[in-house]
């Protein structure tokens, strides 16, 4: 005698997503009939057996060990749980096929209600299968206590007792009520037995899945098992010796059919139709093992019975049902997760794809702007008016018209950079013409911007960035590039690029936050002024040399770490980044010595990237990382919010505050 429908159920099964065959729609349900047929005929060989007086350790012991050694790797995981066994037999003993027969259809609720109470699964009565299957479970649990409290009408259908069964124990329920609690209870710790089994085969097959070599190992330990309580129990040798009877048939019948031919059949019916599909079936040997019970072991059948039974067969649909319909939609769930998960895999895929073309190729961005600032295009675009065809801007420029579709080329990169807009207008012919613009946000940065005027310094420092990572003693890669700090490289291009910049980012400071010069009246300051503040500009010797001469501007040649005069206010644009903290907090203790006190109004204002802070959009959060990275060619960085403001507290400031100002430059309002 095996359980080979309901394990199935309880494990985690997956359907081969392959196509039934018309030849197949018609062996799947026949496969699930003859194993139904092959269940009830070791029902019934069992119990003759056992009411021929075989012990039920001394079956159990023989099919294990003819299981394992015939079709143990043919046989199941679940099969060899030898008190559940055990107690089923001494059920089937004392009680009857048919009764055997009701409980073997309840192993799928009692695991079911098993898991729960175990917290392996969940009944949620929100949804209908929930529902269908609480349904299910109370119409098995009805039914199964009207087949044993109700008795009522017995029938008489059929001849029976046809093979004139001579049983030992009582075959019958109308046998002693005592024998029958007795052998009700067996049942029901068999029921439960298999249930706590199926919950830990099912896990166990999570980190054991070689199926059949753990069958192997489970039929011979199980068989063991058995021998080792059957000792003790079965004392006459005489009932070990198996004889060429009925005892023997129901041993190799269960161990070779049961076993092997019904696991082939519902191994294979699993996988094509699902786990459900099997226990579909078990009804039918429910109601086949009740007639045969009856018709040849002479079991009495009661209408109390009948009605027990349908109820238990309805609720087992119901049930099923349910269940069905809870691992389809878990089913479909997971296809439609996994297949998201395609889309999203894919379309990162593709965007990483575009990404690594963008990061490969973005020097040319900056070559192209080098390109343009050098042929003199937004001068060009400029002098027709702010509005030039390609046409134009050949003329402008004085390129050969064999340039002309390059240079259309080069307008279109600037033009998706966003350096330059692009629009349509119709010629005095009519005819309808590209026309470009200067980009409102870059009308002043093209002509003179650093990136454009970089000299080949500034790109040929990071060519070896790699060889500078894997030197440890390699200092700066600025100077391991060219042999000098890049304070000692004097720079006409990079000053007329910080020219640019401080003009477009001052113009906006003092637009957007003017607040802060409230109260001010003298500035000094490495980059600009403003007309109502005595302001002067410190820096070193080779840089104000060469500056222009200027009545609103005093210049002063020192070196910031050694003094800086007292003013106001201290400003210090793009400064501070290009220096290590202890440097800053140097240069900032002078700043402190040189302005008067809070309550005075004394300040500092610091002009650079917090990054963080700023547009939070991608551009400037690229922005930040890209000027940090530049950074890198000294030993400078760009600073997050709590670098500040260590390096502030570290040298002896109190307070400060943040206002992003443009792109990712916010000014910093540093108080002594
Ligand atoms: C990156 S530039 C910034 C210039 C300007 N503030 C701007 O925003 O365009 C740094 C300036 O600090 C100056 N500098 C470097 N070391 C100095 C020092 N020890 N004392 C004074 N100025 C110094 C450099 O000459 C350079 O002009």
């Amino acid at each position: 005698m095996d359980m080979p429908n309901e394990p199935r159920d309880q494990g985690e099964v997956r359907v081969a997503p392959k196509t039934t065959t018309a030849r197949e729609v018609a062996m799947l349900p026949l496969s699930m009939l003859l194993v139904q047929l092959i269940t009830v005929g070791a029902l019934l060989l069992s119990k003759l057996a056992l009411n021929d007086g075989m012990s039920p350790f001394v079956i159990i012991v023989y099919r294990n060990l003819i299981a394992s050694a015939v079709v143990a790797p043919l046989a199941v995981i679940f099969e060899r749980d030898v008190l559940a066994m055990g107690l089923y037999f001494y059920g089937l003993r004392t009680t009857s096929a048919t009764y055997s027969s009701i409980f073997m259809n309840l192993i799928p609720i009692a695991t079911f209600l098993m898991a729960i109470v175990l917290r392996a699964e969940k009944l949620a009565l929100g949804n209908w299968s929930g529902k269908l299957m609480l349904l299910g479970v109370l119409l098995c649990v009805g039914g199964t206590m009207v087949v044993n409290l109700v008795k009522g009408k017995m029938l008489h259908i059929w001849p029976t007792n046809l093979l004139k069964s001579h049983t030992q124990a009582p075959a019958n329920p109308t046998g002693p009520r005592h024998d029958m609690v007795v052998g009700i209870l067996w049942l029901c710790g068999s029921c439960l037995s298999y249930a706590i089994y199926f919950i830990v085969q099912a896990r166990l097959v999570k980190v054991f899945p070689s199926t059949y070599l753990m069958t192997v190992l489970t039929s011979l330990l199980g068989s063991l098992q058995a021998f080792v309580v059957g000792v003790f129990l079965v004392h006459d040798r005489s009932e070990w010796r198996l004889k060429w009877d009925l005892q023997l048939l129901t041993v190799i019948y269960s161990g070779v059919f049961n076993t092997g031919l019904a696991f082939l059949l519902i191994t294979w019916v699993i996988r094509r139709s699902g786990p459900i599909y099997p226990s579909m079936f078990n009804s039918l040997s429910l109601i086949l093992t009740m007639v045969l019970d009856s018709l040849l072991l002479g079991t009495n059948i009661y209408l109390g019975s009948i009605l027990g039974t349908v109820l238990v067969v309805l609720g087992l649909y119901a049930f099923l049902w349910g269940k069905g319909k809870e691992l389809k939609l878990a089913a479909t769930v997971a296809a439609q997760k996994e297949q998201q998960g395609g889309v999203i895999l894919n379309t990162q895929k593709i965007q990483g794809y575009a990404e690594l073309h963008n990061c490969g190729l973005a020097h040319l961005k900056s070559s192209a702007l080098r390109c343009a600032v050098g042929l003199g295009i937004p001068n060009a675009i400029d002098r027709c008016g702010g509005v030039a065809t390609i046409s134009d801007i050949i003329t402008q420029t004085g390129l050969h018209a064999t340039k002309l579709t390059y240079l259309r080329r080069l307008m279109r990169v600037l033009t998706v950079c966003g350096i330059f807009d692009q629009s349509s207008s119709s010629s005095a012919v009519g005819e309808i013409q590209t026309v470009y613009k200067l980009n409102p946000t870059m009308t002043t940065r093209p002509r003179c911007c650093s990136s454009s005027h970089a000299p080949d310094t500034t790109v040929s420092t990071f060519f070896n960035l790699d060889a500078w990572f894997r030197d440890p003693a390699a200092t700066t890669p600025f100077e391991m590039a060219h042999g000098m700090s890049p304070w000692s490289l004097t720079n006409d291009a990079m000053s007329h690029a910080c020219v640019a910049d401080s003009n477009l980012v001052m113009e906006i400071v003092l637009k957007e936050a003017h607040g802060i010069f409230h109260g001010l009246s003298s500035l000094i300051d490495v980059g600009g002024g403003h007309p109502h503040i005595t302001c002067s500009v410190l820096d070193l010797e080779q840089v104000i040399s060469k500056a222009p001469t200027s009545q609103l501007v005093k210049y002063i040649v020192g070196d910031m770490f050694e003094f800086i005069p007292t003013a106001d206010a201290i400003l210090l644009k793009a400064v501070l980044n290009s220096w290590d903290d202890d440097s800053c907090i140097k240069i900032l203790q002078q700043c402190k010595r040189a302005i008067p006190t809070r309550q005075a109004g004394g300040k500092i204002l610091i002009l650079n990237v917090v990054i963080g802070h700023g547009t939070p959009d991608n551009t400037t959060k690229e922005a930040q990382v890209l000027t940090d990275m530049y950074m890198m060619r000294g030993s400078g960085f760009e600073r997050e919010e709590k670098e500040w403001e260590s390096v502030f507290l570290r040298a002896g400031l109190s307070d400060y505050n943040i206002m992003p100002i443009i792109g990712p430059v916010s000014i910093i309002e540093v108080l002594p």
